[in-house]
């Protein structure tokens, strides 16, 4: 199920003013916002509140990994601060995500509940050296398995399975897929890769694109060179 507005924009900032900064050219109409763990650790809540006012949709990245109550608990404090989508590790286990679904469940509008698969900052060689050998799409696909029966409503995964575990989980499942790179642009850190169009006509919902479009010098052309590669896509 491809999404009108899969675009969401990784916000990684080491301070207020730059983000503030690219977040005034953009459009809560065209994109949603994430936050992720640096943004969030220097800025804090009020932030998040600031980019909700500016009417955009915000996925708090803290990928919460803890003893169940404490994840539920931090699942609690997202919620309560009104963010669209919340996301937790889902090698915290099934106890886990049991509980923070649980605790969600007592919002009449929880935020959304995914689960992180297998970075995408990690190919095979990585996962082995981690005590976990074999291929990180047949590992994504068992920590799907276990976020859907919990009752997530998605997980993060990148592109390279997204086609994979939509076949597994159809359409009502939602798969946020970072790991994605425009046409030409540098990989990273990111090892499991696909351009924005690739992902989504594999069955991405949402495309998380954080360095090349903050770190670009005209990061609006970066958008709209991405929305015109995906509009095939999205019309069909
Ligand atoms: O598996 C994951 C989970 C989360 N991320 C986050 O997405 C963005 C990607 O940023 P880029 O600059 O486009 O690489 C970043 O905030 C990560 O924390 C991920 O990359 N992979």
């Amino acid at each position: 199920m491809t999404q009108v507005k899969p675009l969401i924009v990784a916000l990684d900032f080491a301070a207020e003013a730059p983000a503030l900064a690219l977040v005034e050219r953009l459009d809560p109409v065209r994109c949603r916002l994430k936050v992720g763990k640096e943004l969030f650790t220097r800025l804090g809540p009020a932030f998040v509140e600031r980019l909700q006012r500016l009417g955009f949709e915000i996925f708090l990245d803290l990928k919460f990994h803890d003893i169940p109550n404490t994840v539920a608990a931090a699942c609690a404090a997202a919620a309560d601060l009104g963010v669209w989508m919340v996301n937790v590790h889902v090698v915290g286990g099934r106890t886990m995500l049991e509980a923070a679904r649980e605790r969600l469940s007592r919002y009449e509008r929880p935020p959304l509940l995914i689960g992180v698969t297998v970075l995408t900052s990690l190919d095979r060689a990585d996962l082995a050296a981690i005590g976990c050998p074999g291929e990180p799409r047949e590992r994504v696909l068992s920590l799907a398995h276990l976020a859907h029966e919990a009752g997530l409503d998605g997980v993060v995964c990148s592109p390279l399975e997204t086609a994979q575990v939509r076949a597994a989980f159809g359409p009502a499942f939602r798969l946020i897929t970072p790991g994605v790179r425009p046409e030409g642009s540098v990989s990273g850190d990111q090892k499991r890769v696909m351009t924005p169009a690739a992902a989504l006509a594999a069955g991405a919902d949402y495309l998380v694109i954080g360095r090349p479009i903050t770190q670009a010098p005209d990061p609006l052309s970066v958008i709209e060179a991405i929305d015109r590669s995906c509009m095939n896509v999205l019309e069909n």
